[in-house]
Formats: C-alpha cells, structure tokens, sequence
C-alpha cells in the first residue's frame, strides 16, 4: 500500500468535498482531516492513515460522525460502510512541517524555539520543572488519553500545533504531571527552550510583589522572555482582576510571538466564572481536552507503574484490591500504596492482603463532596501532638513541633484538594516548596521509623472518624 490507487484517491475527493460542506468541521477540525491520508479499501472499511495518536483520537470522536455521514453519502459501488484510522509516524515528521491544525488566526510561521546553546556549556534551567513528572512514568488510558496526545504534540512542536493548549479536570487526575512532562520532553528535543513552569498562586504573588517593589519589568520579563509557559490551576485566578489584566498582556505577547502556553483548569473554559469574556475566548483559541477519572485498569496500571519506579515488591491482587477501593483520585491512590509499603517497610514483612486491609481500614475515602476542611487537619494535628494552633503556623524550628508542621502538611496534602502553594500559605505563608519538603519527608519517615506511621496513622483515622461523626 505504499502508493494511494486511483480508485481510493477518486473516493477520498467525494469525501473531502462532503466533508467541505458539513457545518460541523470547523477550521480547527480542518486542520486534522488535512493530516489523514486514505490508504485504501478492505472489507468495506476505508483504511485512513494518521500522524499520531492526537489525530486518531480526534477521528474517532468529534469527526468519527460527520465521516461516517459522508462515507454514507457515497455511491454504493465503492462498497464503503465504515471507516478505520491507522497511526503512521513515518509521517509525523511529514505532518508536523505541514500545516498543523491551528486556532482561528492565521497561521504564522513559527519562530525557532529558542536559541541553542553550546553543548558544552548547558544553561542552567530555571523551568522550575519536577523531575518525578514526565511522560515515561504518565499511564495512558482511556479517561487521559486524548490529553496526553494533545501534551505530546504540543512539547514536539511547541506553538505549531496548538495554542493555547488548555487541559481541564478533576483534582489529582494528571494535569500537574502533564504540564511537567510537557516541559521535559520539549527541553530534550529542543536543548536550550525555555521553558518556565508556574503555579496561578505563583504568578499572582510575583505580579503582587513587583508591583509593590515597583519592579513590573522584572515580571514581564520573566514572563514574556520565555518560550513555553507552563500554567497551573488558572481557576486560581478567578476574581483578581489586575492579575488576570497582568496574565491577559502576558498571553497576549507570548501568542502574538508564536510561544507556546499551556493553561490547566478544575473547569472548561465556558464554565470558568470570574474571568472576563475576552480572557476567556483566549482559552477557547486552541485546543480543549479533559482528564477524567481513571477506570479501574488504568488505577492498576499508575499503582503497578508506581511500585515499579520505587521498587516495591506488591503482586497484581494487591494492586488490583486497592485501586478498586479508591477511584477517583490518583494522588490519594498513591497514598494507598505509600502507607502500604511503609507498614511492610517497618514490619519487614512482605505486603500481603491482610497487611493491605489492616492498613486501609483507615483509610477508607470519603465520598467525592465529602471533604475534609484543612481547619480540621490543623486543629486535630496540633490536639494531638500537644502544641497549639499557632504553633504550626508559626516558625519554631524546634524537632517536634517542624515534625508535626510537617505531618499536618502531609496530611493537607493527602486529605485535600489543596494545591501545595495554597497550602504553604495556610501554614504562615510558606513557599510550596516547602510543602513539598514536608510531603517527602513525611512519605520517607513512615518508611524509617514506626512512631511516625503510628502517629500518621492514627491521626487520619482521627480525622476521618470525627468528620464522618459530624456529617451526621
Ligand atoms: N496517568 C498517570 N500516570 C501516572 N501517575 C499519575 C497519572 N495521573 C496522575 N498521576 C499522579 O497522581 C498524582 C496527582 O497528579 P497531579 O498532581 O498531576 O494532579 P492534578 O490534576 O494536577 O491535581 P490538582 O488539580 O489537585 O493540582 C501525581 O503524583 C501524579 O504523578
């Protein structure tokens, strides 16, 4: 099949000209029926040749019914009643130096990535990426398929293909971790790209503190001087407008300058509120995708990936047990597997069912609106370990009380849908860095020694206990 025959090409035109005439094919959607290439007929299926995963993704669902419209409206001497898509990275390469399906605008050709360096003298990135996210260790399944596509594309051919690329969804299902491979894998394909990674509370903070040090330049140079801007939870930003005024010029530049942005959301674009209309268009300009809740293959496949990476030695029954006990958020899925191995870890023991049921006794999660007020955490943590309120949100540095700031962080991280910058400012205004901090040494602690599984441990069941008690 290496060449098209004629009677596929004589076809092919009579679908094209239907599709021509379908109201539904938008100039975006145009952009990827311009990528298919009809490879011919077989058994009554039009074998239809695509560049990558993105474009299949988008011909099977929103073009998959004006197709079959059209392959309906031909002669029925051709025989066609379906259609079948093929992904070729042969012609990738082909296809991403050909018009790529873009926005509304023009297309504008696309300035280099960045200036290259010299390999021997690598510029130290100030991406602000975390190593942990990258495409390597992203499970694909059927709920975040679409939108790992989308990143792809959009790291191999930064503001070619789709921009603004803005990815929506639940909290803990992926968005962070895409953003981060994004800024990876364009960095490895394009050394020298800069790229910058922000949360929208980072942002926010650094317009509000340039302003106040009259140094709005510095800002918008490090916003503007950049080549991928990586843009996390924009919901952040709703209602603060001379941030949003600040990120609407930053948009602007970085767009009218072929530089890529990447926007995450808890919510589409059309549902945002709080954002001015023009701001919200901007979001609609490029490409929309969701993550959604994994189903149980995939929770299994991210726990297995998981253990894996650490190392853990957990068989697939157990795997599969716990993910069928958590199911809709994958950052309390990895908690699971964290205490898990921790309480084997302290009682060198293997993990077995038995092991995996006592500890999940506790943690059994609560129903999606069922949520756990920070306020709670912080109260119980400090009851519990004798100190006051104050005293975690102040700066005492001494052993006990940082441990227990650090185990109430822990848990913020664990029982909420608080992002770490969110929660370093409950914590006296911490950096999210340090959330981090404390998030890793609390998950490497409960490893080491018992007393802080115990007092982890029981501090959830605490948690949960008096929550569920006064939900009643
Ligand atoms: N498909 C996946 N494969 C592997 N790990 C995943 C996958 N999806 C999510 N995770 C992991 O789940 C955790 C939570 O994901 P992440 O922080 O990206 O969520 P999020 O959607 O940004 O949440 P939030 O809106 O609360 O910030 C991370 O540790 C991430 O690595």
């Amino acid at each position: 099949m290496s060449e098209t025959p004629d009677p596929t090409k004589g076809l092919w035109q009579v679908v094209l000209t239907h599709l021509n005439g379908d109201e539904r094919i938008t100039p975006q959607l145009q952009g990827f029926v311009n990528l298919v290439e009809p490879k011919g007929v077989m058994a009554g299926t039009l074998y239809l040749e695509v560049p990558n995963e993105l474009t299949r993704g988008m011909l099977e669902q929103r073009l998959r019914q004006p197709f079959i419209d059209a392959i309906a409206a031909l002669d029925d001497s051709h025989g066609v009643t379906n259609f079948a898509t093929v992904v070729n990275p042969e012609i990738q390469q082909d296809a991403l130096s050909q018009d790529l399906p873009h926005t509304e605008q023009p297309y504008i050709e696309p300035t280099p990535p960045a200036p290259v360096e010299k390999a021997s003298s690598p510029r130290r990135s100030d991406s602000r990426l975390n190593p942990k996210y990258s495409f390597d260790n992203f499970v694909i399944g059927g709920s975040n398929r679409f939108a790992h596509a989308a990143a792809v594309a959009v790291a191999e051919a930064p503001a070619k293909a789709y921009n603004p690329l803005f990815i929506y969804g639940g909290s803990g299902l992926g968005k962070t971790h895409l953003l981060h491979a994004i800024g990876h894998y364009a960095e490895s394909l394009y050394p020298g790209i800069r790229v910058r990674y922000v949360s929208s509370e980072e942002f926010t903070n650094d317009f509000i503190n340039s302003i106040a040090n009259n140094r709005a330049s510095v800002f918008q140079s490090r916003y503007r001087e950049i080549d991928i801007l990586l843009i996390d939870d924009i919901q952040f930003l709703q209602g603060k407008d001379s941030t949003q005024e600040a990120f609407f010029h930053t948009f602007n530049t970085l767009h009218d300058h072929n530089k890529q942005v990447v926007i995450t959301s808890d919510l589409p674009p059309k549902h945002l509120t709080g954002f001015e209309d023009r701001m919200r268009s901007r979001f609609e300009w490029g490409l929309i995708t969701d993550v959604q809740a994994p189903d149980l293959e995939t929770r299994i496949a991210i726990l297995r990936k998981k253990a894996q990476s650490e190392k853990m030695q957990v068989g697939n029954d157990i795997l599969e047990f716990m993910a069928s006990k958590v199911s809709s958020n994958i950052r309390e899925l990895e908690g699971t597997l964290i205490r898990v191995t921790a309480f084997a870890s302290l009682n060198r023991t293997e993990v077995d069912m038995a092991l995996v049921q006592t500890v999940l006794k506790d943690l059994i999660t609560l129903d999606e609106d069922n949520v756990i007020a920070p306020v709670d955490i912080i109260n119980h943590t400090a009851d519990y370990f004798k100190l006051t309120v104050d005293d975690l949100y102040g700066s005492s540095r001494s052993q006990a009380v940082a441990t227990a700031r650090q185990i109430a962080m822990y848990l913020c991280r664990e029982m909420t849908n608080l992002s770490l910058p969110k929660i370093g400012q409950l914590f006296g205004n911490r950096d999210h860095t340090t959330v981090m901090y404390a998030n890793k040494k609390i998950t490497e602690l409960m490893k080491e020694r018992r007393s802080i599984y115990n007092q982890v441990t029981e501090l959830t069941s605490r948690i949960k206990q008096n929550h569920r008690f006064t939900q009643k």
